[in-house]
């Protein structure tokens, strides 16, 4: 389980599902069998039988056989696209980390890494009083990879958000840029700036795909997370 991951973001919308699914993809192509999960899904549509949300569904696609049922990937759907515990309120459901380790630890037992998307940025709480350092903690703790948006301010978002997870007790292993604005100014310029001021390496740089981001494991390079010192204790 050395290899599974926790994916967070400078905020919503800056490509985690994108790098999540290529994470997938980079570590199968090691050889390994690889699950894909998004514990908390907000913004899900009814499919006649169980709601269902697009990240948690193309992780599943990308998850290697045996492809584990829905409820696994994704155990709390909730159906507005807004934070957790609003979405949650919403359809009156109590969201707690149980359900969560649960499915996350049959995902461990039918394959050899699990990459977790997160939900928003890092900070945005799972609940009330709960936030994503405590699930990445309990899921391991999980080494976290922090996806940077490239967008105008993403320097302050990256830096603020590398110093919240460190903070937080937990290994941030790298940072992957995926160039969600196409229309970015001095984008070299930008990504030195980050390379300079993070404190940790970066693990790759996904250019704008266009319409259809597919393939974005071709621009990523783990050797720095998985060459490196992992520290003493117990793993996810
Ligand atoms: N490198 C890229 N090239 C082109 N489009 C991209 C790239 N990265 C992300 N996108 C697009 O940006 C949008 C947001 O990406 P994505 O859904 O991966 O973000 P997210 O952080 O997972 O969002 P959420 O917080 O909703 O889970 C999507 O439309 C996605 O296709
Ligand atoms: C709906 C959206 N795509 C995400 N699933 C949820 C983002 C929550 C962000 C909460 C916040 O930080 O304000
Ligand atoms: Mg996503």
């Amino acid at each position: 389980m050395g290899e599974s991951i926790y994916v967070t973001g400078t905020d919503t919308g800056v490509g985690k599902t994108v790098v999540s699914v290529a994470l997938v993809a980079a570590l199968r192509a090691r050889g390994l069998d690889v699950a894909g999960m998004k514990p908390v899904a907000s913004g899900c549509t009814f499919n006649g039988q169980v709601w269902c949300n697009t990240d948690a569904l193309a992780l599943q696609s990308a998850t290697s056989p045996p492809v584990p049922e829905y409820a696994l990937v994704n155990p709390f759907a909730l159906p507005e696209p807004t934070a957790p515990e609003i979405a949650a309120a919403l359809v009156d459901v109590q969201l707690t980390l149980q359900p969560i380790e649960h499915a996350y630890r049959a995902l461990a037992g039918s394959h050899q890494a699990v990459v977790v998307e997160g939900v928003g940025g890092w900070m945005a709480p799972l609940a009330a009083g709960k936030d994503q350092a405590e699930l990445a903690r309990r899921l391991g703790p999980l080494p976290v990879v922090l996806v940077v948006g490239l967008r105008l301010g993403c320097i302050n978002h990256a830096r603020l958000s590398a110093r919240a997870i460190i903070d937080d007790g937990l290994e941030l292993v790298g940072w992957i840029g995926s160039a969600i604005d196409p229309e970015l100014g001095w984008p070299e310029q930008t990504l030195e700036a980050l390379r300079r001021e993070l404190p940790v390496p970066c693990l790759g740089v996904v250019p704008n795909l266009g319409d259809r981001p597919d393939g974005a494991e071709r621009y990523l390079d783990l050797t720095p997370w998985l060459g490196r010192e992992a520290p003493a204790g117990p793993r996810g």
